[in-house]
C-alpha cells in the first residue's frame, strides 16, 4: 500500500503546495464539523440547568450558520483541487507514455499489442488518476477525521475512548491478510482485461475479412470466451473487494456498541452529563465515515498501484536503438552503404539479411527486387532504425549509423510503406503531414508528381474529403498515391518506396517513374519492387534470395546473366503482352 506513495512520490512533490492546502481546507472543515456536536451538547446541558436565554439560542444560531457556510467553501476547494490533481496526472503520465512508446523498436510492438497499450493508456491511468483524487482525499479524510474525533473522544471520556480504540487496531492485520490476493487478483484482471481489448480491436479492424470468410460466429464465440475469462477475474476481484467493507463496518459496529454502553454506565455513575453524552456519541456516529473511507482508500491506492505498475513495465521497456552520446549531425543524406551487412529479427535463428553489401549516392537509383519473404523491407527497417543493429557496417556518408541519432536520420528519408497509412483526415491534410511547412503550391505539385491529380476531381469534396478511418473512402491504387504524394513533400534526400507502385497499373507507374526521375534527380532513390518495370532505369539493381545478393547489376547486365531476373522479366512481359491482347 505504501508503495502507491514511492511511485508517486514525484507528482506528490511537485504538487506539494496544492496537497497542502487541500489539508488546511480539510483540516479547517473537520474542525468546524467537530464543533457542531459540541454546540448540540452544550446547548441541551443549557436546557436542562435552565440557562438558556433567547440571545444564546441567537448566537448558537448564527455559529451554526457561519459553519455550514465555511464547511460549503472549503468543500469547494479542496474538491476542486483534488479533481484538478487527477487531471494534471492523467496528462503527464499519458504524455510520457505516448513519447516513450513512439521511441520505442519494433521488438517493442512485437510484445505490447495494441490492444494491450490502449487498455494501459485509458483503464489503468484512470485507476491511476482515481487514486491521486478519490484515494489521497480519502486517506486524508480518514486519518485527519479520525485523529480529530478521538482526540475530542478523548478530551470528553479518556477511559471510554480506550476501549473503543481497541478494535479499530484490528483493521491494520485484516488489511495485511487481504493485501497480497487483492495484488494479485488485480493484476490478473487488468491482464485479461488487454487481452480482451486487442481481441476487440483485431475483430473490429477484421470485420471486412470476417464477413468475407463467413467467421461471424467463430469471432463471436472467440470474443465471449475472452469476455468470459475478464467477467470470472472481475468477479473474483471484486468477492475479495467486498470483504473490506464488512471488515471495516464490523470494527465500527463494536466500537459504537462499546461506548453506548460504557457512556450510559457513567452517565449513571454521574462522570458525565447528558449533554456531554450525547456529544460523545454524535462523535462515535462520525467514526463510520472516516473508517469507511480508511478501507475505500486502501482499496482505490492498491488498484491505482497495480496499474501504475502495469504503466511503469511499459516505462521501463529499452529500445535496442542506442542513443549516441555526441551524435553527429546530419544535414543532407549524400551516400549509403551497407558493408557485409547480417542481421537476424531479436528471438530469430534465421540471417534475413546475410552478408549484404551495396552502396548508393546522391542522384542514384537503387532497385530491390526478389523472392517475397527474401528481405527486401529487412533493408528499409535497418535504415530506418526500427530494429537493432546486425554485424558488419551499414554507413551513412561514410559514418557508422549508429553515430547519428536514429531520428536525425529519418528526418532526411521521404518513405512510402509497404502498408498505407491513412489517417482519418482530408486528403489534403493527410498528404501535408509529410511536412508540415510545405506550401499549398508544394502540395499541388506533389499530387502532380504522385500522378494523383486526376483522383481528387472524382473525390466527392476533392482535396477537402475525408478519407474516413484508415482511408475507408479511397481505394487501394488511390491510398498508394496519398502516400507518394506525401513522400514527396517531404523534401528529404533520401526516396524509399517499399513495393508502393504495386496497386497502380503500368502506365500510371511509368507516370510516376518519370516523375521521380525528372523533379527530383539529387535523390536517393532506393525502390522495391515486384514489378521489374518499377526498376528498369534503375543505376543498380539487386535480387535478394534469403537475404543474399544472387544477381547485381543494371537492368541490360542481368538481363544477359539469364538468372532469375531475366526470368521473372520475361514472365511479367508475356503476361502483360497477353493482358493488353486480351483487351484489344
Ligand atoms: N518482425 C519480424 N520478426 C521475425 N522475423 C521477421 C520479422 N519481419 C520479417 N521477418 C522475416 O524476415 C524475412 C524477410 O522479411 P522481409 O519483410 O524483409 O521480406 P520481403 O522481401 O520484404 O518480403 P515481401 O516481398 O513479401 O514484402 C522473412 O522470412 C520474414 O518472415
Amino acid at each position: 500500500m505504501i508503495k502507491i506513495f514511492r511511485q508517486l512520490g514525484w507528482f506528490i512533490k511537485e504538487m506539494k503546495w496544492r496537497y497542502l492546502l487541500v489539508l488546511l481546507m480539510l483540516l479547517i472543515g473537520d474542525v468546524f464539523s467537530l464543533i457542531v456536536p459540541w454546540i448540540t451538547g452544550y446547548t441541551i446541558d443549557q436546557m436542562t440547568m435552565r440557562t438558556l436565554t433567547g440571545s444564546k439560542l441567537t448566537q448558537i444560531t448564527i455559529v451554526l450558520v457561519s459553519i455550514i457556510v465555511i464547511g460549503y467553501i472549503t468543500t469547494g476547494i479542496w474538491n476542486y483541487i483534488f479533481i484538478q490533481n487527477a487531471n494534471i496526472l492523467s496528462f503527464k503520465v499519458l504524455k510520457k507514455f505516448f513519447r516513450h512508446i513512439i521511441r520505442m523498436d519494433g521488438k517493442f510492438f512485437k510484445k505490447y499489442q495494441t490492444g494491450d497499450l490502449m487498455s494501459r493508456a485509458t483503464e489503468d491511468v484512470n485507476a491511476v488518476s482515481e487514486a491521486v483524487d478519490f484515494g489521497f482525499l480519502m486517506l486524508a479524510e480518514a486519518s485527519l477525521y479520525l485523529t480529530l474525533l478521538i482526540s475530542s473522544m478523548f478530551v470528553i471520556n479518556p477511559k471510554i475512548s480506550i476501549i473503543v480504540l481497541i478494535p479499530i487496531l484490528i483493521i491494520p492485520f485484516g488489511v495485511d491478510k487481504l493485501e497480497k490476493t487483492i495484488e494479485k487478483l488485480y493484476e490478473e484482471r487488468q491482464q485479461s482485461t488487454s487481452v480482451l481489448s486487442n481481441s476487440v480491436l483485431e475483430s473490429i479492424v477484421g470485420v471486412r475479412v470476417i464477413r468475407a470468410y463467413a467467421k461471424e460466429r467463430e469471432d463471436i464465440e472467440k470474443l465471449l470466451s475472452k469476455s468470459q475469462v475478464t467477467y470470472d477475474k472481475s468477479i473474483a476481484f471484486s468477492k475479495i473487494i467486498s470483504l473490506y467493507e464488512p471488515l471495516f463496518i464490523g470494527v465500527f459496529t463494536i466500537a459504537a456498541t462499546l461506548a453506548i454502553y460504557f457512556g450510559i454506565m457513567d452517565v449513571f455513575k454521574s462522570n458525565m452529563t447528558t449533554g456531554k453524552l450525547v456529544t460523545y456519541f454524535v462523535y462515535v456516529m462520525m467514526l463510520e465515515w472516516p473508517v469507511f473511507a480508511l478501507g475505500a482508500f486502501i482499496n482505490t491506492l492498491q488498484r491505482g498501484s497495480g496499474s501504475y505498475e502495469r504503466i511503469d513495465a511499459v516505462y521501463n521497456e529499452e529500445s535496442d536503438i542506442i542513443i549516441p552520446e555526441n551524435p553527429l549531425s546530419l544535414e543532407k543524406i549524400e551516400s549509403i552503404e551497407f558493408d557485409n551487412y547480417s542481421f537476424s529479427y531479436p528471438g530469430s535463428q534465421v540471417k534475413s539479411l546475410n552478408s549484404f553489401s551495396i552502396a548508393v549516392k546522391t542522384g542514384e537509383t537503387l532497385g530491390i527486387v526478389g523472392t517475397t519473404g527474401s528481405g527486401k523491407t529487412t533493408i528499409i527497417r535497418q535504415l530506418l532504425r526500427q530494429y537493432k543493429l546486425g554485424e558488419g557496417k551499414i554507413l551513412i556518408n561514410n559514418c557508422g549509423i549508429s553515430e547519428y541519432n536514429a531520428e536525425n536520420i529519418r528526418e532526411h528519408i521521404a518513405y512510402v510503406p509497404q502498408e498505407h497509412i491513412v489517417f482519418s483526415k482530408t486528403v489534403y491534410e493527410n498528404i501535408r503531414l509529410g511536412n508540415m511547412n510545405a506550401s499549398r503550391e508544394d502540395i499541388m505539385a506533389a499530387i502532380e508528381h504522385a500522378d494523383f491529380t486526376k483522383d481528387i476531381g472524382t473525390l466527392t469534396n476533392g482535396l477537402e474529403t475525408v478519407t474516413g478511418e484508415s482511408g475507408v473512402m479511397l481505394s487501394g491504387g488511390q491510398k498508394q498515391r496519398l502516400s507518394l504524394a506525401r513522400a514527396f513533400v517531404r523534401a528529404g534526400n533520401v526516396l524509399i518506396l517499399d513495393d508502393s507502385l504495386s496497386a497502380v497499373d503500368g502506365k500510371t507507374e511509368e507516370n510516376i517513374i518519370r516523375n521521380i526521375a525528372e523533379y527530383y534527380p539529387e535523390m536517393i532513390k532506393i525502390i522495391v519492387a515486384h514489378r521489374l518495370s518499377a526498376v528498369r532505369d534503375a543505376n543498380y539493381i539487386i535480387v535478394l534470395q534469403e537475404g543474399t545478393i544472387v544477381e547485381k547489376g543494371t537492368h541490360e547486365e542481368l538481363m544477359e546473366l539469364r538468372g532469375w531476373y531475366y526470368d521473372q522479366f520475361m514472365e511479367q512481359n508475356t503476361m502483360t503482352t497477353q493482358e493488353s491482347e486480351e483487351v484489344e
